[in-house]
C-alpha cells in the first residue's frame, strides 16, 4: 500500500522522457514518486482527487533572503546601494535571532501558499533558519551570509560561523536541508577571502551562493580594484564550478557568458528585484543558448516584494521578450523549466520533475478559476495567467503541507501575527537608533 495516490489530474511531468499526460496518476510512497502513468493498479492510505487542477513538480526558487519578509515594504524605490547601506544594513544590525524565526516562517508560509517546495536561502541566524525549514517541512539549501568587506580578523570570524552552520547542517531534516557556503559578492569579499571559502567548501564537500554582478556599480568597483570584471576574478582564482550558484549575473560580457556556461556554473535569475532595483537585464537568452544552468530566484521580500514564482517567471519571459524586441524569447514551457528542473539541478536535489525515484515534491495548481478559462495550453496558462494562490496543494519530500490551500503543518494566523509584532518591534529600534 502507497502513501498517497493523486489521480485524475492534468500531469505536467516535466520530464522529457514521459512527456505530460493529459490525465494521470501520480503515485508516492516513502518521500518519493514511485509510479507516474495513466493509470495505476496502486492502492493508497490517502487518495487526493486533482480534477480540474495540474499536477506539477513544485518551484525552486534559487536566491532568497527568506527572514527578510519582515523588510517587505520597509525602504522601497531606492536604488540598490542606498538602499543596502543606508536602510537594510542599518536594519539588520538590530536584527535578532527571533526576529529572524518571525520572518522566514511567513517566508516559509508564503511559498509553501504560493507552489515553492524548495529554496536556496542566504542570511544570517542560519541556525534558527534551519530550525525553522526542519519544522516548516520545505526543502531547502542554506548559507550564512558572510560579509568580511576586507577585514582579515572579521574575515576569521566569518568563515568560522559559515563552517560551524554547514558542519552542523548539511544534510540534516532527512536530508530536506544542505548546507552551503555564502560569502555575499566578490566587491563584499576580498580575493584573499575568497580563495579561502572556496578552499573550505571543497575541503567540506559543501556547494557555495554568491552574487555576482548584479549591479554596473559593481562592475565598475571591480574594475577598479582588480583590472577585471567580478567574472574574471572569480575566475582567476578557479572560484567557478557546478558547485556554485551564482545570484543575479546581470553585468556580463560575452567573455563572461563563456566562462560561466563552460564552468557550469548555476545561475539565479531574479528578475523583479533586477527591475525594482533597476540594476538591469541579465542576458538569460545568451546564457540559455550557450546551455548555461539558468535557474530562477525571488530575491528577498525587500527588493520584490513577494515570494511567488508565478510572477518571477511571468515577469522573466517578459523582460526577456522586451528586451530582446522578440516576442519568442524565453517562452512559457522554457521558463518552467527554469523555475523547476533547472533550480533542483542548481540545488542538487532530485526533483523539478515527476519521474518515478524523485522526491514527491508535488503541487496541485486549481485551473477551475475564471482567470485561467479556457485551458488551450497548461505551460502558457501557468506562466501568463497562474498565480501562487491559485495553488491548491503542496507536498514535499512525501508529506501534504497544504491540502485544499489549508496549510497543515503551520499556524497560519499565529505566524502573520508574529511577524506584524517582530517588524513593528524592529522598525521601532531602528528608529530610536538613528
Ligand atoms: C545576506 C545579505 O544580503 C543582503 N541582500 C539582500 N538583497 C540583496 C541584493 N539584491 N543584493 C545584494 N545583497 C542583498 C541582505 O540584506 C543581507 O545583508
Ligand atoms: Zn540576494
Amino acid at each position: 500500500m502507497a502513501d498517497i495516490i493523486i489521480k485524475n489530474g492534468n500531469v505536467l511531468t516535466m520530464d522529457p522522457e514521459l512527456g505530460d499526460l493529459k490525465n494521470g496518476v501520480v503515485v508516492i510512497d516513502d518521500g518519493s514518486i514511485v509510479e507516474v502513468a495513466e493509470s495505476t493498479e496502486a492502492t493508497a492510505d490517502t487518495v487526493i482527487d486533482a480534477r480540474g487542477g495540474v499536477v506539477m513538480p513544485g518551484f525552486v526558487n534559487t536566491h532568497t533572503h527568506a527572514g527578510m519578509t519582515l523588510f517587505r515594504g520597509y525602504a522601497d524605490d531606492l536604488p540598490l546601494a542606498s538602499w543596502l547601506q543606508d536602510h537594510i544594513w542599518p536594519a539588520e544590525a538590530e536584527l535578532t535571532a527571533s526576529d529572524v524565526v518571525a520572518g522566514t516562517n511567513l517566508a516559509c508560509l508564503e511559498m509553501i501558499k504560493s507552489g515553492t517546495v524548495a529554496f536556496a536561502d542566504m542570511y544570517f541566524f542560519m541556525e534558527e533558519v534551519g530550525k525553522v525549514v526542519e519544522s516548516s517541512g520545505l526543502r531547502a539549501a542554506l548559507s550564512y551570509g558572510m560579509i568580511e568587506l576586507g577585514d582579515a580578523e572579521k574575515g576569521k570570524n566569518e568563515l568560522k560561523k559559515g563552517k560551524g552552520f554547514v558542519n552542523e547542517w548539511n544534510g540534516k531534516a532527512d536530508g530536506r536541508i544542505s548546507a552551503m557556503y555564502g560569502p555575499h559578492a566578490p566587491n563584499t569579499c576580498s580575493k584573499d577571502f575568497l580563495i579561502k571559502v572556496k578552499e573550505q567548501a571543497v575541503a567540506d564537500n559543501a556547494k557555495i551562493h554568491i552574487h555576482v554582478l548584479e549591479t554596473e556599480a559593481e562592475l565598475n568597483q571591480m574594475k577598479e580594484q582588480y583590472g577585471m570584471c567580478s567574472v574574471n576574478m572569480l575566475d582567476s582564482i578557479d572560484f567557478f564550478g557546478p558547485d556554485v550558484l551564482a545570484a543575479h549575473c546581470v553585468w556580463l560580457s560575452d567573455g563572461d557568458m563563456d566562462i560561466l556556461a563552460n564552468n557550469n556554473v548555476n545561475i539565479s535569475h531574479n528578475p523583479v528585484s533586477n527591475m525594482k532595483l533597476a540594476s538591469g537585464v541579465a542576458p538569460v537568452t545568451k546564457l540559455l543558448d550557450r546551455d548555461a544552468n539558468v535557474c530562477l530566484g525571488t530575491d528577498g521580500c525587500a527588493s520584490n516584494n513577494n515570494l511567488d514564482m508565478f510572477d518571477e517567471m511571468k515577469t522573466a519571459t517578459l523582460l526577456q521578450k522586451v528586451d530582446t524586441m522578440d516576442p519568442t524569447a524565453l517562452p512559457a514551457r522554457k521558463v518552467l523549466e527554469m523555475a523547476t528542473i533547472n533550480g533542483a539541478k542548481a540545488l542538487d536535489i532530485k526533483g523539478g520533475m515527476l519521474r518515478k525515484g524523485y522526491n514527491a515534491d508535488v503541487i496541485i495548481v486549481d485551473m477551475n478559476r475564471s482567470h485561467l478559462t479556457p485551458l488551450f495550453d497548461v505551460p502558457s496558462q501557468l506562466v501568463y495567467s497562474a498565480g501562487g494562490s491559485d495553488v491548491r496543494t503542496s507536498i514535499v519530500n512525501g508529506k501534504v503541507l497544504m491540502d485544499d490551500h489549508k496549510v497543515l503543518c503551520m499556524d497560519e494566523q499565529k505566524i502573520i501575527d508574529d511577524a506584524k509584532e517582530a517588524a513593528s518591534d524592529l522598525v521601532s529600534r531602528v528608529d530610536a537608533k538613528n
